[in-house]
């Protein structure tokens, strides 16, 4: 394994003067390649504020963040855009699908947005996701016919769409009753096994940290053992 992200001395506060308010106090992370890691730490730790870093979705107030050999914190806004949709992909708490578009348009149209177009190669891609994530039966099912577990599916299938290297999942099974997350997380484990894709998962569930690879704690502001 080798370093995907590298995180050295990363600082981020929010406001200026009384109300400034220093979350990552010189914070250091190292996520490999194929890694599979939890993100704990209790509410208002700055897990959120990571994810959003790493993300390349705000910038830190300093300290380092490299990915794939490239220094971010020296990039412009496009450059960030373009290197976020080539290699980055999200996972939220709640799905984001589009309720009155099926499950294929919703894996789909993210790529469509970001290239201008939406070629017959990508509903390729996006139906071999959906049958890869379970789905292949409700490709045609719009969001709305689909229960929370599957809406979770497709957005995993959404976030995989661009292969990217890096896959950030804020709370992706807290809406979702237990069978629910326990299934969205062996599907997460098989994808991390068969691609290699790397996954930070920030969660304040216990069984799902423990089926993740290793555990990254917050704690003031810093990574702890956990
Ligand atoms: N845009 C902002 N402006 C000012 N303060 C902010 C902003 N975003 C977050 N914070 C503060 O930063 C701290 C960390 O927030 P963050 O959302 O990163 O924590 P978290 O660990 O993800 O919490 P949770 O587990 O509850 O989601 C909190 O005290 C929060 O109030």
């Amino acid at each position: 394994m080798s370093a995907l992200v590298q995180i050295r001395n990363l600082v981020k506060t929010y406001g200026e003067g009384e109300a400034e308010t220093r979350v990552l106090k010189g914070l250091d992370m190292t996520l490999e390649e194929s890694d599979l890691a939890a993100l704990l730490g209790p509410s208002g730790s700055g897990k959120s504020t990571l994810l959003t870093i790493l993300g390349t979705l705000m910038q830190p107030t300093s300290g380092e963040h490299v990915m794939l050999g490239q220094d971010l914190t020296q990039a412009g806004d496009g450059e960030l855009t373009e290197f976020r949709n080539r290699h980055i992909g999200f996972v939220f708490q709640f799905h984001h699908l589009l309720p009155d578009f099926t499950a294929l348009e919703n894996v789909v149209f993210p790529t469509a947005i970001s290239d201008g177009r939406e070629t017959a190669q990508a509903r390729k891609r996006g139906a071999q996701l959906l049958e890869r994530v379970g789905l292949g039966h409700r490709i045609d099912f719009r969001a709305t016919q689909l229960s929370g577990g599957q809406k979770q599916r497709v957005a995993i299938a959404r976030a995989l769409m661009n292969q990217p290297e890096l896959v950030l999942a804020d709370e992706p099974t807290g809406n979702l009753d237990r069978e629910s997350a326990e299934q969205v997380m062996a599907l997460i484990r098989e994808i991390n096994e068969d691609e290699n894709t790397t996954f930070l998962i920030s969660t304040h569930d216990e069984k799902i940290a423990a089926a993740c690879r290793r555990q990254i704690k917050v704690v003031d502001g810093k990574t702890a053992s956990a």
